[in-house]
This record gives structure tokens, sequence and C-alpha cells, in this order.
């Protein structure tokens, strides 16, 4: 089972339950989350009363999921207040559209809401009907947002330069993911969340983006500074106990970013391990399953229960739920709201950025995740027999991505290639076939970057600016990086890059096999990373051996990956296998021509040189190469270095179509917006 990272032996706790719904007497709002919870919002009294009268109850444990028979508790105060604020709402619409002359409401729309400089919902605006020039304003009160459809206008020309309005459907997408740039990146999946948010925003969308805050006594504990506590708290009933999990935010870049706030995330290392490895592997500490189960619960409360910038995101919002750290969410939807008449119109997007981790636990920790029984066919999953530690290890486990997998709306990958790898035997681990049944619903849209950290001629971290129109600073970033290093400064010799995770997946097992062969060139290596130990002590090693060619960096700096991205030549990425990639793409966009294995995104984002083509001009931004054995690799780099050193015009045409590419977010967003609109043309999947 080495290539399927999975824990299968960690310690399970007891669970109970609770649909406990009454507002907590302190200041700070409680919202308790358990079998049964349920949107709601205070009644008269003040409790907090669920809209499912089966589910009222006044404390303890055990509250069991039942039907929706009526009673004469709270949930008929609740539907009685839910119409007012409707109707108060449409009121106020009204009112405001005949104060502005525009009484034809009834066929009339609702567009973008209005937010003043806090982000605060100030006014809706409003379209009389589709295709009308018209607009008018009015000044609303607060209201979830799916009080309004959502629509936007765009003033574009046409052809004959005319002016004419365009609508644009809005929606309230709502992030869940373990790691968001800056705050708590280690990875490709924390550059997405950190910028994919920001560009749908700027199309209008209304984005929250819900990740854990992680304190772990570091210098990093810094980057959630600007965050305020919320004040308000959830209780959720899983791990054997009630955990009280509470909410800060930040409101910055058009974006809610909502920290989930939790002892599971105050401990030192990362948000997956500590300096002992990963924390499923090393079975000591259980906070992971704990702190990724919180997050999913959290996460599907903050649309009912935040009123970020004065009023929640509401029922009707789209989850991205970002690899298996997110995957309870969709199973939760369908599970513990759905049934009982909350979040209907949500829909639910599984974004798979790396398969390969699938959080799989032992069958036991179903009964610590707060799910009803029946929900168990749902993450129920076998180990085949060649996976099974003894004779009697029946194989069970909890698999929490084959969850999202069969209970999401739309599944997408991180590019098109991954997007087929992953149904194929080879690519699927284990869920190549769940996943081909859910092949017309499958997508893959290749990550953008961000384009204005990841700027030659403005980035603050490297020796000297430079661009596609003067690309004479690249050198002088190439010599200021030999120097930094301390090896010999030489601008002619081809300096060959590595930056990312040391991890099987990287391919640095062979990396480390060609190395012997690589030094035997006239070139220089040096490699960025941080990961499995045992390859950290190689690259250590290989400093030492190759004390004039070789520099490695164990660690995770920023600054330094900007400048071997910048200084570098080539950069190496023999990836087993790659969902997107995004180094390939940073260093196209700085001049650093990737030799990349031909597979999933970077197959998809390198094109092979070809110096003939275009009457000799050559086209194409790099080498790709397969199978992905040490021979295919070591050709590759040969012919990048031979180009480099004997064909300095093919280099800079390879240089300059590498540095023209578009890979923004811009891109990207839009293709996101085509898959959302799918995503609710269709009814829920699982309702
Ligand atoms: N030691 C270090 N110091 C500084 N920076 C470092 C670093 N190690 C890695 N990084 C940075 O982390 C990011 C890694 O992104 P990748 O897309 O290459 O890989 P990752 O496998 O984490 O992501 C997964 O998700 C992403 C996003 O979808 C997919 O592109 C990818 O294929 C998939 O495996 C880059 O920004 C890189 O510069």
């Amino acid at each position: 089972m080495e290539s399927l990272q999975v824990s299968r032996f960690i310690s399970c706790r007891s669970s109970s339950f609770s649909s406990t719904t009454k507002l907590a007497p302190s200041f700070r709002p409680v919202t308790q989350v358990g079998v049964g919870s349920l949107w709601r919002k205070p009644n008269k009294n003040g409790c907090l009363v669920i809209r499912s009268s089966t589910f009222v109850s006044d404390g303890g444990s055990g509250g069991a999921a039942g039907g929706s028979g009526s009673s004469q508790d709270g949930s008929f105060a609740v539907e009685d207040d839910q119409k007012k604020t409707n109707k108060h709402i449409n009121n106020k619409i009204n009112k405001n559209n005949i104060k502005n002359g525009n009484v034809n409401q009834k066929n009339g729309r609702v567009l973008g809401a209005e937010r003043d400089d806090s982000g605060s919902v100030i006014g809706f605006q409003l379209l009389p009907h589709l295709g009308d020039n018209e607009v008018s304003e009015s000044q609303g009160d607060v209201a979830t947002q799916e009080d309004v459809s959502s629509y936007e206008v765009e003033k574009t020309e046409d052809t004959e330069g005319e002016s004419k309005a365009q609508t644009r459907v809005t929606h309230s997408i709502v992030f869940v993911t373990s790691e968001a740039a800056p705050y708590s990146k280690t990875g490709g999946l924390g550059d997405v969340c950190g910028s994919l948010p920001i560009a749908l925003a700027a199309h209008g969308h209304r984005v929250m983006v819900v990740s854990p805050r992680y304190q772990n006594g570091t210098t990093a504990d810094q980057k959630f500074a600007n965050a305020k506590d919320l004040g308000h708290c959830i209780k959720v009933y899983c791990f054997g106990g009630e955990q009280e999990v509470s909410f800060f935010h930040e409101y910055r870049e058009g974006v809610d970013w909502v920290f989930v706030d939790h002892p599971a995330y105050h401990r030192p290392g990362n948000p997956y391990g500590d300096s002992n490895g990963a924390f499923g592997d090393n079975q000591v500490w259980f906070g992971i399953e704990l702190g990724f189960t919180l997050l999913s619960y959290a996460a599907c409360e903050a649309p009912l229960v935040l009123p970020l910038g004065g009023f929640t995101y509401g029922e009707k919002c789209l989850f991205l739920v970002n690899d298996w750290h997110a995957s309870l969410v969709p199973v939760l939807l369908a599970s513990k709201y759905r049934p009982y008449g909350v979040y209907k119109e949500a829909r639910s997007i599984l974004v798979i950025h790396n398969l390969s981790h699938q959080g799989v636990e032992p069958a036991a920790t179903f009964k610590h995740l707060g799910l009803p029984s029946q929900w168990y066919g749902a993450l129920g999953w076998v180990f085949p027999t060649w996976a099974r530690t003894h004779a009697l290890d029946t194989g069970e486990a909890v698999n929490l991505l084959k969850g999202a997998v069969v209970t999401s709306d739309r599944i997408l990958t991180v590019s098109k290639g991954y997007s087929w790898e992953i149904t194929t035997p080879e690519g699927g681990y284990g869920l190549h076939e769940l996943l081909t049944s859910r092949k017309s619903v499958l997508d893959g849209i290749t990550n953008g970057i961000d384009v204005a950290e990841w700027n030659p001629s403005t980035d603050e971290h490297i020796a000297v600016p430079y661009s596609a129109d003067d690309l004479s600073g690249k050198v002088e970033c190439k010599m200021a990086l030999q120097k930094e290093l301390g090896l010999p400064v030489r601008p002619d010799c081809p300096l060959i890059g590595f930056v990312g995770r040391l991890d099987y997946q990287k391919g640095i097992d062979l990396i480390q096999a060609a190395t012997p062969e690589i030094m035997e060139e006239d070139v220089q290596f040096v490699m960025l990373g941080s990961g499995d130990p045992q390859y950290e002590s190689w690259m250590r090693v290989a400093e030492v051996t190759y004390r004039d060619k070789f520099r490695g960096w164990v660690g995770f700096n920023v600054p330094i990956s900007h400048r071997i991205t910048a200084g570098c030549d080539i950069l190496l990425m023999p990836s087993r296998f790659e969902p997107c990639g995004l180094n390939q793409l940073y260093a196209m966009r700085y001049g650093t021509i990737p030799v990349v294995h031909a597979t999933g995104g970077l197959r998809d984002t390198v094109e092979n040189f070809n110096p003939y083509a275009e009457g000799g001009s050559g086209t194409g931004t790099g080498w790709t190469f397969s199978p992905l054995i040490k021979d295919s690799m070591l050709a590759a780099l040969r012919n990048a270095t031979k180009t480099y050193r004997e064909y300095k015009t093919s280099w800079e045409g390879l240089m300059k179509r590498c540095m023209e590419k578009d890979y923004t977010w811009e891109n990207a967003a839009t293709q996101y917006e085509q898959v959302f609109e799918w995503a609710f043309i269709d009814r829920p999947y699982v309702s």
C-alpha cells in the first residue's frame, strides 16, 4: 500500500450525539450541531429552534433522526419567523421599486447585492426584466443572499459600439479547504485556495473560504493576526464528545476568509504532521481526523449562522469541497441537512487536487463521525486482498474521499489530463470504477497562477527584475543565486532546479538515482524541498558529495523558491503523477524551461519543443519525457542542456514562448463558472 497514502490504524473514540438547540446563556451565541442539526434562527424567546419539530429537544444525548411530523413547539415559530423575514424583504424591495419607479417587480429580476467598504450589503440591484437596460437601485435590510436571485449586470459594447446590458449569474460560494495561502500554505492546494476565491469574487460572486485556524506557537501564527473572533460558537458531537468550535474572520480582497478554531488545530507542525512524519502514519496524534471532521461540520454551519458583513450566505450556496479533508461536507448535506429541508437548493463540487490521499481510516472510525448509521455505505471501503495486513484482516475501512465522490453534485480535477487518468486503474487509486461511473459530471480545469505574486518584472524576492521584452536580468538572477548558495558563479553553466515536496509523487527517487550521471555533465543542480526524511538526508549527503555542483536546501522557503525559479535555466519535474503542477507554470512565467514527465497536468501544460516547426523558428515550451525511467529523463535533460549551450536563438524563443503563455486565474475562473451553471441546472445528486 505504499502508493495509497492512507492510514489504517488510528485510534478511535466513542461518540454521543445531541440535538440540543437552546441558545447558550452567555453572550457568545452557540449553535449545537449533532444528529438532526438544521438551520435555525432565534424565536421570540431567544431560543434557537430547528425546523423539524422531531428534532427539538432540551439537551442530552441520543437525539435521533426522525420524520417531519408537525407539533406545537418551536418548529412552527421558525417557519413563521422565516416567512416574516421573507415578507419583510419582499416589502422592502417592492417599496424601493415603487420609490424608483419600478413597479413591475413581478416581471423583474433582482441583481447582485451592493456592498459598502467593509463588505456589508447595503442594497440590491434590480433589473425590470432580462435584457432591459434599466437598472434601479434599492436600499434594503440585511438578509440572506438566497432571498434574492443573484444576477449582475455588465455593460458591454456590441459590434456597432452600442452598449448593452448582459446578465451574469452570481453565486454564494463556500470553499472548504485544509489550507489557503497566505495563511496556511504547505503546497499547491494552498496556492489554489488562496487565489481562485479572489478571482471568483472579482467576477461578482460572494465567496467564503473556510479553513482551520492553525496555531503552532511560531511566527506563522501571525498570519492569522487580522482575523477577528466573530464571537460565534457551534457545538459538534463527534469523536466521543461535545466539541466547541468558534469562528474567526477576515475580509480581504473581496473574500470572506473564515477560520475555524478548535484546540485540534493548536499544536506543533504543519496541518498534516510534525517532525515525526504524517500524523496518520505515526499513530500518535489523532487530532487530524477530529480536526478535519470539525472543519466539515463548521463549513456546513457557517453559511447558515455567520452574519458576514451583516447577513448570512444562506442555504442556496455552492460548496467547493477540496480533497479528502473537506469530503464530509457533501455527505453531511445529504445525510443531515437535506432530509430535513435544509440546503435543498445547495450544490457541492468535489475538487480533487490529489487522489492518492483519500482519508482512509479503520471502519470503526465511522461511529465517531456523527453520521446516521445508514450512511455507512457511502464511506465504506474495502482494501483489496493484497493490501491487507494479515489473514484475519477483513480490509474494511471508511474512505472520506469516496464519501464525496458518491454524494457531491459534480467532480472536478485540476487538469483535463488528470480527470481522465483518475478513471484508469493506474491513476484511480482504487476509486477508478466509482469515478468512471460519475464520468458525466467529471471535468478538469487547469489551475491558474497568481500572476501578481509570480511576476519576474516586479518580484521583490529576486535580484534583478526582467521580462520577455528584456531578458537581461535573468542571467543576473542566476549569478545572484549561485553566489547566495555558494556555487561557482558561472553564467554560462546550465543551472537545473527542483522545487517541491519531497514525496514519492514527485519522483525524487528518480532524481536520486540519476544524480550521479547528471553530475558527470557540466551543469549545476539546485533542489529546494521538505518532506520525506529519507530524501532530506539524501539531499544533505549529495551537497557534500558534489560540493561544486549540487545544493540541496531542506525546508519550506517561499523567497528561495522564487529565486530558484528565476535563477535557473531548467526546472526538472519527474513527477510520478501530477494532477496539475504549479511549479512548471511559475517556471514558464520566469522563462525557465520545464523538463517534465508527460503525465497529468504536466502533459497538458508543457508542449514539447520542436525546433523545425514554423519554418525553423520552433514551437513548444519545454521537454516532456516518457516513460518514467532514468534514461528517458536523462535524455530529455541532455537535449535541454545541449539546446541551451548550442542553440542560443532557439533557447531564447523557448523562453519567450513560455513567458507569453496565459495561465491567469481569470481564465480558469471563467471555466469554473461554467461548471457552476451545470451544477445548478441538475437536481442535487443526493436529495
Ligand atoms: N520547500 C518549499 N519551499 C517553498 N515552496 C514550496 C516548497 N515545496 C513546495 N512549494 C510550493 O508549493 C506549491 C506546490 O505546488 P504543486 O502544484 O507543485 O504541488 P502539490 O503536490 O503540493 O499540489 C497538489 O495540488 C496542486 C493544486 O491543485 C496541484 O497543482 C498538484 O498537481 C497537486 O499534487 C508551489 O507553490 C511550490 O512552489
